[in-house]
C-alpha cells in the first residue's frame, strides 16, 4: 500500500518514458524512488527476503520517510536535482550498487569527477555533461535518448545556457557514440570533452601555439615559446643579431688565434715589435718575402717599409684581419702623403722600424713616393679637412691608389691576401712551386697544430719548404707546448687534435731538417716583449744551396731528353737491331740488369744495348 502511494506521488517523472524511449535520467529517478518500476534485481531481493526470514516491515516513518528512504532524504535530493540534474544518473546508479546515501554519493561523485577529469570547476562538470546531452541532434544521433527526454521542468538550466553559449561550437559528436556503445560508463565518456573544452577555449586566443595534443608539460613549454617561433620566422632584433655576429666572429677568431688586438698586448705601442730587432735587414732587402699568418700586418708593414724587400705578401686566414691590414696600409699612405707628413713620419719613424735604419729607409721611401705619385693639391686639402681622429680610427677618407709594382718601393711592394695556408692534401703541399726567399712564420704553429693536428703542421712545413727558393730561409717562431693546453678546449676539433699531437714543438727543428729537407738552422734570439710580455725563441732555417738543386734538376732534364731521343729514334733503332743483332738474348746480358736498376727505364737499357751492339757490329 505504501508502495502504491509512493508510485502515485512520483508518477510525473515516469512520464518521461511514455514515448517508450528509456531515459537515463528518468531511470535514475525511478531507481531513487524505487517505486513504480519493477526492476529484476529488486524483485529478486524481495522474494528472497520473504521466503527466508519473513520480516515485518516498519509501517510508520517520520519526516515523510518511507521504507526505502526512512529519513526522507530524497526530498532534499529533489531540490538538488533541479539544479544538478546531470549528476542524478550517476548518483542513482551508485546508490543502486552500493546502497549509500544520495548526499554522500553526490559529494563523492563531484570529487571523483574532478579527479577523473583533471582539476576543473564544478560548472565545468555540468557543462561537460550537458554538452553530451544537448549537443546531440536528433537526426544525426537518433539512438541517443537524452535530448528528447529532457524533462520540461528542468529546462533551461543555468549551466545549460553557459554551455550553449560558451561551447556551442564544441560539438561532442565523437563522444555520443561512445556513450551509446558503453552506456554504463557514462562517467568516463565526457573525459575528452574536458580537455577538448580547455583546448578549444585556449585556441581562440592562442591559435598559433596550440596543438591538438593534450596540454602536456612539453606543450606548455611550446606555448610559452611562441615568441621563439616568431623569432625563428622573422629576423632577430638587430642588436641581438649584431651581438651574435660579434660573438661568432670572436669565437672564430679565437680558434685561429686571430686576435686583432694581438699587438696590443704583445707590444704596448705600434712603434716597435721587439722581434724586429732580432732580424737582419739583409735577409729582406731586395728579396721576395712571405708572411704567413700576418694578422693585421704590422710586422709585414714594418718589413716592407723599412727593409725594402722586392715584394712582401701577408697572408691570413681571417678576412677581417686582412681588411684591417689593408686599412693600416692606407693609413701609412695617408701619413706619407698628407701635409703633416713630417709630423706623421716622426710618429711613424718609431712605428716598427729598428732604430737608426727606419728613418733612412723611410726618407727614401717618401721621396720615392712623392716623385712617383705626383700628389694633387686638392686631394691633400681634402685629407686635411678630414678629422684626424677619423683618419686614425678608420683610415684616410680617400686612400691614394696603390702604385703599380715598383720593386723594393713601399707601398707598392706590399700586398695582403686572405687564405688558409695549410694545404688540403699531401699532393698540394708537395706540388707547391718555389717563389720566396724568406718566409716568416711567427706565432702561427700552435694554431695550425690545434686546428689541423700533426698532419696539418707537417703539411705547413712541407709547403713552406717548397715555397722557398733554393738558399731561402724560414724565420720560425713556434709557440711552446706548454702554451697549447690553454687553448685546447676552444673547439671539439682543437681538443681532439691536442690529444693526438705527437710532434711537439721541441721536435720541430729535427723534423724540419731530417724529414722536410732544410739543411741547417740556428737560433737567432729570444726577444723580450716588455716586463709581462711574451718571450719566445726565433729560429732561422736554411734551405739547401741552389747548386745541388740545379744538379738534380739538370740530371732530370738529361734523362728526360734521353728518353725522348729513344722514342724519336725507336723505329729506326728497332729496325737496326733486328737487322744487326739477330740471335742475341737481351735479358741474358748482365749489363741490362745494372743499367736497368740504375735508370729504372728498360727502354733506355734497350736503347743502349742496341746502340752498343750496332756500333760493335759495325
Ligand atoms: C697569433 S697570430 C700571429 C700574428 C703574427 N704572425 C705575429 O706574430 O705577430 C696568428 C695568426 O695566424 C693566422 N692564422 C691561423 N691559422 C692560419 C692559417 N691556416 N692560414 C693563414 N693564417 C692563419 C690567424 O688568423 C692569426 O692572425
Amino acid at each position: 500500500m505504501v508502495l502504491s502511494e509512493l508510485a502515485a506521488n512520483h508518477a510525473t517523472p515516469q512520464d518521461g518514458v511514455k514515448n517508450g524511449l528509456p531515459s537515463q535520467k528518468l531511470n535514475k529517478r525511478r531507481y531513487s524512488m524505487s517505486v513504480g518500476f519493477k526492476h529484476p534485481s529488486l524483485s529478486k531481493r524481495r522474494r528472497r527476503a520473504n521466503s527466508e526470514c519473513d520480516p515485518v516491515l516498519p509501517s510508520k516513518f517520520l519526516l515523510g520517510g518511507n521504507i526505502f528512504d526512512p529519513l526522507n532524504l530524497n526530498s532534499l535530493l529533489d531540490e538538488e536535482v533541479r539544479h544538478h540534474g546531470p549528476f542524478e544518473f550517476e548518483r542513482t546508479r551508485r546508490r543502486r550498487g552500493g546502497g549509500r546515501s544520495g548526499v554522500t554519493l553526490k559529494n563523492r561523485r563531484r570529487h571523483r569527477n574532478r579527479h577523473h577529469l583533471g582539476a576543473t570547476s564544478e560548472p565545468a562538470d555540468g557543462e561537460r555533461l550537458k554538452v553530451n546531452e544537448g549537443a546531440a541532434p536528433g537526426p544525426a544521433f537518433p539512438v541517443v535518448s537524452s535530448a528528447p527526454e529532457k524533462p520540461a521542468e528542468e529546462s533551461p538550466r543555468p549551466y545549460e545556457l553557459n554551455t550553449s553559449i560558451n561551447c556551442r561550437d564544441e560539438v561532442v559528436a565523437p563522444i555520443l557514440p561512445r556513450r551509446r556503445s558503453h552506456p554504463s560508463t557514462s562517467s568516463s565518456a565526457p573525459q575528452p570533452s574536458k580537455h577538448r573544452k580547455r583546448r578549444r577555449t585556449c585556441s581562440r586566443s592562442e591559435r598559433l601555439s596550440i596543438t591538438p595534443t593534450p596540454p602536456t608539460k612539453q606543450m606548455q613549454s611550446q606555448t610559452f615559446h611562441t615568441p621563439v617561433v616568431g623569432v625563428a620566422a622573422g629576423a632577430p632584433p638587430p642588436r641581438a643579431e649584431k651581438t651574435q655576429q660579434r660573438k661568432h666572429r670572436a669565437q672564430r677568431s679565437y680558434t685561429y688565434g686571430s686576435h686583432s688586438h694581438h699587438y696590443g698586448y704583445r707590444t704596448p705601442s705600434l712603434t716597435a715589435d721587439p722581434r724586429l730587432a732580432a732580424f737582419k735587414p739583409e735577409w729582406f732587402r731586395g728579396k721576395k718575402v712571405l708572411d704567413v699568418g700576418c694578422n693585421t700586418g704590422h710586422v709585414t708593414l714594418a718589413v716592407a717599409r723599412h727593409w725594402s724587400p722586392e715584394r712582401i705578401l701577408g697572408v691570413d686566414i681571417d678576412g677581417v684581419l686582412v681588411q684591417v691590414a689593408r686599412q693600416n696600409l692606407r693609413y701609412f699612405l695617408s701619413e706619407l702623403r698628407g701635409p703633416d707628413h713630417r709630423k706623421g713620419s716622426e710618429a711613424g719613424g718609431s712605428s716598427g722600424g729598428p732604430p737608426g735604419e727606419g728613418s733612412e729607409v723611410e726618407a727614401g721611401g717618401q721621396l720615392g713616393l712623392a716623385s712617383l705619385m705626383g700628389l694633387q693639391l686638392d686631394r691633400i686639402q681634402a685629407l686635411r679637412r678630414f678629422p684626424v681622429s677619423f683618419t686614425r680610427c678608420r683610415g684616410p677618407i680617400a686612400a691614394p691608389p696603390i702604385m703599380p709594382h715598383v720593386p723594393g718601393v713601399f707601398p707598392s711592394n706590399i700586398h695582403f691576401l686572405k687564405g688558409d695556408y695549410v694545404p688540403d692534401s699531401e699532393e698540394a703541399a708537395v706540388s707547391q712551386c718555389a717563389e720566396y726567399d724568406v718566409i716568416l712564420c711567427l706565432s702561427l704553429t700552435k694554431w695550425v697544430h690545434l686546428n689541423y693536428g700533426d698532419t696539418g703542421i707537417q703539411r705547413l712545413f712541407q709547403r713552406i719548404y717548397r715555397h722557398l727558393l733554393p738558399g731561402g730561409v724560414l724565420i720560425l717562431e713556434p709557440q711552446p707546448w706548454s702554451s697549447y693546453s690553454r687553448r685546447k678546449r676552444l673547439t671539439e676539433v682543437t681538443y681532439r687534435n691536442y690529444r693526438s699531437i705527437r710532434l711537439k714543438p721541441d721536435q720541430f727543428s729535427s723534423f724540419l731538417t731530417t724529414d722536410v729537407g732544410f739543411s741547417s738552422y740556428e737560433l737567432i734570439g729570444t726577444p723580450h716583449s716588455g716586463p709581462n710580455g711574451l718571450q719566445r725563441s726565433i729560429y732561422l732555417f736554411h734551405k739547401g744551396p741552389a747548386s745541388s738543386r740545379k744538379v738534380v734538376l739538370a740530371s732530370k732534364v738529361w734523362f728526360f731528353l734521353w728518353g725522348l731521343d729513344f722514342f724519336l729514334f725507336a723505329p729506326f733503332l728497332t729496325v737496326m737491331r733486328v737487322r744487326v743483332c739477330s740471335g742475341d738474348c737481351l735479358t741474358s746480358d748482365p749489363r741490362l740488369a745494372v743499367i736497368g736498376g740504375w735508370s729504372g727505364h728498360m727502354d733506355i737499357c734497350v736503347f743502349i744495348y742496341t746502340f752498343e751492339s750496332a756500333t760493335r757490329t759495325e
